[in-house]
């Protein structure tokens, strides 16, 4: 990753890249979330005033929201059959997968953590498998692919170990093309970073929220770049309340970052209306596919943060989002995998349909 330029395809830039909007228009989404209870994905303000117009539950039900983002109970098995017959398997739907893909080349965009690699108790440890690697080699081999995190894009690069894709980490705010060999330095293009600006504040944040939370036992601050990640999962429960007043009384201090809350954590992220959608919609743009009736975009994702994307295919009309869950959960995909071994095993079967596709075409030449 030797290139640091910020890189624009041509006629492209943070605000082309969205549609009709200044680039004021980035820094417009403070107060804009929704706290409906039907929304998948709701942005929390980061600051006070935001708190206080939504006192005095806001901090339980800011740990209600994590709790809820990663649920522990088991259901009942025909509840869950309720619910896939909503989100069918992507395995068990395979051909009819298959069947839309025909005739179009297909994109495929994977967020990382708990869809490649398993949830564990450590972030440093989350590693994808052997195998796991091999498959999405096959993916990129066959389709242009990407993988969307909310880690940064030196992390997910070093745990995945695969230049030829390309990366949107930190939510989608640092997204870089595939690594080329130039002589003997390697170097992937920049193709944008939309929240540079916030990169001295999200430093002074990081060390803030550090300091704050060095006294409740578990609690992680993971500096992804342009985000931060506070951890819950390792911090005894009845510390959750007192951990998140922690990081929204840091938050005070900061009032253009704003919360989101993922599996067992709480994300800090520059307000500016940028997440794992619009990086979809960017590359889409970049790689000339967006609008065409002849590509099909897929999406694999566990988080809640993978919603912003499974919104934006859904209302592209064409593109399918798979959500990764045992659990049922309100979801803007259309199908679902189990865990990141059903991932595997759909991404092989892709690029099995692929070979079988791309042997016919041949044979039908010759
Ligand atoms: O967008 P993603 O690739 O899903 O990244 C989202 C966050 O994932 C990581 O945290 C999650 O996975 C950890 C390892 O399995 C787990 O310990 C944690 O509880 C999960 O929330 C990552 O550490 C975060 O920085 C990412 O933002």
């Amino acid at each position: 990753m030797a290139n640091q330029e910020v890189v624009f395809p041509p006629d492209m830039s943070a605000t082309a890249a969205m549609p009709g909007s200044s680039r004021r228009a980035l820094y417009a989404c403070r107060g804009s979330a929704s706290t409906s209870l039907r929304s998948p994905y709701r942005v929390l303000p980061g600051v006070d005033d935001e708190y206080r117009a939504r006192p005095p539950c806001a901090t339980s039900w800011v740990v209600e929201a994590i709790r809820a983002s990663s649920p522990a109970r088991s259901l009942a098995v025909d509840e869950y059959d309720a619910w896939t017959r909503l989100h069918p398997s992507a395995l068990g739907s395979f051909e009819q997968i298959a069947a839309a893909a025909e005739g179009k080349q297909v994109v495929v965009f994977m967020d990382y953590d708990g869809t490649l690699s398993p949830i564990v108790a450590d972030p440093d440890m989350a590693f994808m498998t052997a195998e796991m690697r091999a498959a999405v080699r096959d993916v990129a081999r066959h389709f242009r692919a990407a993988i969307v995190t909310g880690r940064c894009v030196e992390k997910v690069c070093s745990f995945v170990g695969l230049p030829e894709l390309y990366y949107a980490g930190s939510h989608g705010m640092d997204i870089k093309g595939p690594t080329s060999n130039q002589g003997d330095t390697t170097a992937a293009a920049v193709l944008l970073q939309p929240a540079r600006e916030f990169l001295p504040v999200i430093a002074e944040a990081y060390q803030a929220l550090v300091e704050k939370t060095k006294g409740t036992p578990g609690a992680k601050v993971e500096n992804n770049k342009f985000c931060l990640s506070v951890h819950f999962r390792c911090v005894d429960e009845k510390r959750w309340s007192s951990l998140a007043e922690q990081v929204k009384a840091v938050l005070r201090d900061y009032p253009d970052l704003k919360l989101t809350e993922g599996r067992k954590v709480l994300e800090v992220r520059p307000s500016i209306m940028w997440d794992k959608g619009k990086a979809v919609e960017f590359l889409l743009q970049s790689l000339g596919f967006d609008g065409r009736s002849d590509v099909l975009p897929v999406y694999l994702g566990d988080d809640r943060t993978d919603e912003d994307a499974f919104k934006v295919l859904g209302k592209s009309g064409h593109g399918l989002g798979i959500l990764v869950s045992k659990f049922p959960r309100e979801t803007d995909a259309s199908y679902s995998l189990q865990d990141p071994t059903e991932v595997m095993e759909f991404l092989l079967r892709l690029v099995q349909w692929k070979r079988r596709r791309s042997s016919s075409a041949t044979r039908a030449r010759v």
